[in-house]
């Protein structure tokens, strides 16, 4: 669960070019809810999540993650509740190390589920297994370099290593913008599909309105640093494109 109490951040405090990026935003994101985050260039939506993930300090009010207060606490504090991922897909992996490589380090850095951390052979199945299961062919490339793969193919490692994580929260910042319209598709299926196994909360910023109309239990609008919109269950599920282009006009 996400709770974000009256949460603030401004840039340029005071000078000329200051911007109200958030400005006392209260949301309630309820564990297994799958929030979409539509607005305009420079609404406040990157920055929003920065103040979920830690990467960015609330000037003032709270935020609870899991019923724990972490207002205070730096990302690197954050990482056993959330994982991220971005819209390169360069970030996130080592490009000179090997998939098995990357999913070791991955599980070095924390408690992998139901992995055990080593060099062994169950190790690299049960890897195996889970590559297997993106229906990429990536099984067969476990000791390639993963620089060597593409965008799209490197997105879905990445989605499937936090997920392996015991991260509750999976925060997606349009992590489909570098890809190819196919890889596009096939890497949201992937994240929806991990998401829902995994029974994660999610939060996906996306321009893609076919995205934010196919994905997601909850769809919220934000408009210079505040949410204008909010809109769940059903009354989600019957909003069409056009009806969501109109919220742009
Ligand atoms: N580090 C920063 N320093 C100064 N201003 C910033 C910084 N980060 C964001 N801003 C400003 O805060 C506002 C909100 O930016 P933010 O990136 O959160 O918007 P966004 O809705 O994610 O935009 P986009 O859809 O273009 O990614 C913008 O006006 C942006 O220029």
């Amino acid at each position: 669960m996400i709770n974000l109490e009256n949460v603030s951040k401004t840039f340029n405090t005071g000078k000329p070019n200051q911007v109200n990026a958030v400005e006392g935003v209260s949301l309630q994101i309820n564990s297994g809810e799958f929030v979409v985050i539509v607005g305009a260039n420079g609404s406040g939506k990157t920055t929003l999540l920065n103040l979920v993930a830690g990467n960015t300090l609330s000037q003032g009010g709270k935020i609870l993650i899991e019923n724990t207060d972490v207002t205070r606490l730096p990302e690197y504090d954050r990482t056993k509740w959330i994982a991220r991922i971005f819209q390169n897909p360069l970030l996130g992996t080592a490009s000179e190390l090997s998939i098995i490589d990357n999913f070791r380090l991955a599980a070095l850095r924390t408690r992998r589920k139901g992995l055990s951390i080593g060099k062994n052979d169950a190790f690299k199945e049960q890897v195996r297994q889970k590559v297997a299961s993106l229906r990429m062919g990536l099984e067969n490339k476990l000791e390639q370099p993963i620089g060597t793969l593409s965008g799209g193919q490197r997105q879905a490692l990445t989605l499937l290593m936090s997920v392996m994580d015991e991260c509750k929260i999976l925060l997606l910042d349009e992590p489909t913008a570098a890809l190819d319209p196919k890889s596009a598709v096939n890497v949201m299926a992937i994240a929806d599909n991990l998401i829902k196994e995994n029974n994660l909360t999610a939060v996906l910023i996306t321009h893609n309105l076919r995205d934010a109309i196919n994905y997601g239990t909850r769809v919220i609008q934000m408009s210079e640093g505040k949410v204008i919109r909010d809109i769940a269950g059903e009354e989600k599920a019957k909003i069409n494109q056009n009806e969501l282009f109109s919220w742009f006009d």
